[in-house]
């Protein structure tokens, strides 16, 4: 391959010195707690900062790093410089290493067709035929301007209000939310008493995530809005305790709750009683039944079966498997199994197909194979790791600057991988100030917007987060699975999954966050060639993806003049050609490389987010881990992916200093005796943030799913979600209580 012959160096316009006004009032608003982000560059440095020259890396240096990889010299364009530009233009030269050679193959993609699981999502039944009371009916209409309900609700209203505890089953985005919602308000305006606010809770929501919690508070107030006596309220970590003990002390009657939260209000609010508890709903039931909340479920199902006898219970989730199925059919009261599954012989007659009637299923049930919404288009590139960032950053250009009202997710493993990337292209792809090339359109530096979201941000900074991508027509949210369960952002057109989820479930719910209530979307998962053999793990669960090749993805580069090299400088048009989109990626990965190398602090910075991202790469789950292995990575490839012109050499000693950290920790002391531990307490520190303690380091999968660990014999619980029992583990409570104690958020 020719030299790629350009450089920022060469075209200091093209990349302008200066955060755009976005990124400093981002940067601004920034409150992070979160360390890895006080290693980003703050705000106010980067405008003096930002472009300083980069180190100069001596060929043997690089040569060392890329072994037998090509040099690419990039020589420094005669222009004008102010002196404040000379140390720039001093610098004799940058070095980027080749992105094209010594690239593993990347494998034909052989993935078996499957035939997707297929649910309708709209009936033409209407609300009316329901049998609930009119104003229910008419806020139904007019406020949430519905009026036919969609498979899940037409058949689980019915149920609910019969009085029977159900499992719900449907895919992403088909309605799950006012399926219970309206069973709940409906049977809770109809009392005989007139509810009082001093009554305290007569239903309990419990969700995974504090946006998914405001959001079906948002729901359920506006349900209630004809029924004032019944007062809704949330409670979630982030908040002041205060306030929320002051709003519990007053009355909520339909709580909705993160089980972390519940359980501090629990240990230390006086003024909460379940007593007078009609419903327990666990919406995205699979993820909070997972052994993560356990301890959280635990004390919650105990502080409420200790005072109330009799309640409904709900189950609902779009991948509830059979390992949660399992569980509920030993605790729940004669559930109705509600699934929306196309095919007859899933169907399960929610009025007399009661759970105990399919359990146990057959092996290789229908329950791990998901449905997936129909217009949904899901795609997957394979991309060598060198490639990673600058595939990542083609695709956001292509998608969300050249294309008009495009609103992206992408997923990555941790909170600092989010950092990381959201600082790196607010710096540099927001930067971009050249004039409009060919094929752009004349507004599309104004389209790029970067949001981001992840469990180490500030709650309210989090909430503004959330409602601002909620409300905006465009943009890209960088965001871990925080943002994966339940939450519904309206017009997702791409999800994209930087780093693959480590269950079939999460990858629903990642790509469930687009084509949601009949909407088309489409979703792209970027592999390693390493793990192209992922592919056929999701097709083992009826997952299809068509490939889209990296090239095309590439592609989009020459239709960007930010990224012209100097060869092509100087010419009007010319052939689009392989040469040249190589050539293009090259100048944009320097551009990051630059970036990241202007500053020791910077370089620091990219080191830790690499570390951040083995560490969660060394927690995939054991069945996944012949794809996604530590030891099939290269260090110097991915490296360059996080814009390091060298494979950090001090990595393995910062890893282990960190360990040792944790082992002198007492508390944590009895949780690394093993490896397996070990590795598990690194993912506390590296993961999404969405978990409480120990939920960090844990599996996603559930108890009892297939490719779950067992539960340790100490831990299994026997569960029960109410009729007056109290939860019995066998460990004692006082076990419990200490280990409660030992498993605080880190
Ligand atoms: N009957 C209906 N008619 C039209 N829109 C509806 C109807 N029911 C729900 N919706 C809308 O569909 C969207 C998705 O609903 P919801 O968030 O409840 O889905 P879900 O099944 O809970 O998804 P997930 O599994 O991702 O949590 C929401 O915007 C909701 O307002």
């Amino acid at each position: 391959m020719a030299a790629a012959d350009s450089s920022l160096s060469d075209n200091p316009r093209t990349f302008s010195r200066r955060p755009s006004a976005q990124a400093s009032r981002q940067a601004k608003a920034t409150k992070r707690k979160h360390q890895a982000s006080s290693e980003a560059p703050p705000a106010k440095r980067r405008n003096e900062t930002s472009f300083l020259p980069a180190k100069k890396t001596s060929v043997k240096e690089t040569q060392r790093a890329f072994k037998g990889n090509t040099q690419k010299t990039f020589s420094p364009k005669k222009h004008s410089v102010s002196p404040s530009d000379r140390n720039q233009e001093e610098r004799p030269c940058i070095k980027t290493s080749s992105l094209f050679k010594n690239n593993p193959d990347i494998p034909e993609l052989h993935r078996p067709v499957v035939k997707q699981v297929q649910e309708k999502v709209f009936t033409s039944a209407a609300f009316h035929e329901l049998g609930l009371h009119p104003h229910l009916i008419s806020t139904i209409n007019t406020v949430l301007k519905m009026s036919s309900m969609t498979s899940v609700q037409k058949q689980s209203i019915p149920v609910l209000l019969e009085g029977r505890d159900a499992l719900v089953r449907s895919q992403t985005g088909s309605g799950k939310t006012l399926a219970y919602c309206i069973p709940v308000v409906q049977s809770l305006q109809a009392m005989k008493s007139k509810i009082q606010r001093s009554d305290g809770p007569y239903a309990l929501v419990l969700v995974p995530t504090r946006e998914l919690a405001l959001q079906s508070f948002d729901t359920v107030q506006k349900l209630l809005k004809p029924f004032t006596w019944i007062v809704p309220g949330v409670l979630m970590g982030g908040e002041k305790r205060k306030s929320e003990k002051a709003r519990l002390r007053k009355g909520i009657n339909i709580l909705i709750s993160t089980p972390g939260r519940l359980v501090d209000h629990i240990k230390s609010t006086k003024n909460i009683h379940f007593s007078r508890l009609r419903w327990l709903v666990f919406d995205e039931a699979d993820r909070i039944l997972d052994l993560g909340f356990e301890r959280d479920i635990t004390v919650i199902l105990n502080a409420v079966n200790a005072e109330c006898q009799k309640r409904q219970n709900v189950l609902l989730s779009a991948t509830l498997t059979e390992g949660v199925t399992r569980l509920a059919d030993i605790s729940l009261h004669d559930p109705v199994s509600i699934s929306v599954l196309d095919k007859s012989h899933d169907q399960l007659n929610p009025k007399d197909k009661a759970v105990r009637e399919v359990c146990p299923p057959p092996a290789g049930d229908e329950l791990d194979n998901f449905a997936i919404p129909e217009s949904l288009e899901q795609h997957v590139t394979v991309v060598p790791s060198k490639l990673r960032l600058v595939c990542l950053a083609a695709f956001i250009l292509q998608k969300c600057k050249f294309e008009k009202d495009q609103k992206m997710v992408v997923f990555f493993s941790s909170c600092e991988l989010v950092e990381f990337h959201y600082s790196l292209f607010l710096q540099t792809l927001l930067s971009s100030s050249g004039a409009p090339a060919s094929g752009q359109l004349p507004s599309a530096s104004t389209r790029l917007k970067f949001l981001r979201l992840h469990g180490n941000m500030e709650q309210e900074e989090r909430t503004a987060v959330f409602q601002e991508f909620s409300h905006s027509r465009r943009g890209v949210l960088l965001c871990t699975d925080v943002a994966a369960r339940g939450l519904d952002l309206p017009q997702v057109t791409w999800i994209v999954q930087y780093n693959a989820p480590s269950s079939p479930a999460e990858y629903i719910h990642r790509i469930g966050r687009t084509a949601r209530i009949g909407c088309h979307g489409s979703s792209l998962l970027i592999l390693a060639p390493s793990e192209a053999e992922y592919v056929n793990s999701l097709a083992s669960h009826k997952i299809n993806v068509s490939e889209m090749k990296m090239e095309d993805i590439l592609c989009v580069l020459t239709r960007d003049d930010c990224f012209k090299g100097k060869r092509w400088g100087a010419q009007k048009s010319h052939a689009v050609g392989p040469q040249e989109i190589r050539e293009r990626a090259t100048v944009l990965q320097t551009v990051f490389e630059d970036y990241v190398h202007s500053s020791e602090r910077r370089v620091s910075w990219a080191k830790k987010a690499l570390q951040s991202f083995i560490q969660a790469y060394a927690t995939y789950p054991r069945e996944l881990k012949h794809i996604f292995h530590v030891r099939s990575l290269h260090l110097g490839h991915v490296a360059k992916s996080f814009g390091l012109r060298d494979a950090p050499r001090n990595l393995s000693a910062l890893t282990r200093k960190k360990r040792k950290a944790h082992l002198k920790r007492p508390d944590l002391h009895k949780k690394t005796q093993s490896k397996h531990s070990l590795t598990e307490i690194l993912r506390s520190e590296y993961s999404s943030g969405i978990e409480p303690g120990v939920a960090k380091v844990k599996k996603q999968n559930a108890p009892g799913e297939p490719g779950s660990r067992p539960l340790r014999p100490s831990l299994q619980p026997t569960p029960c979600f109410g009729h007056g029992k109290t939860l019995k583990w066998r460990k004692t409570q006082k076990a419990l209580q200490q280990d409660s104690k030992t498993f605080q958020k880190v």
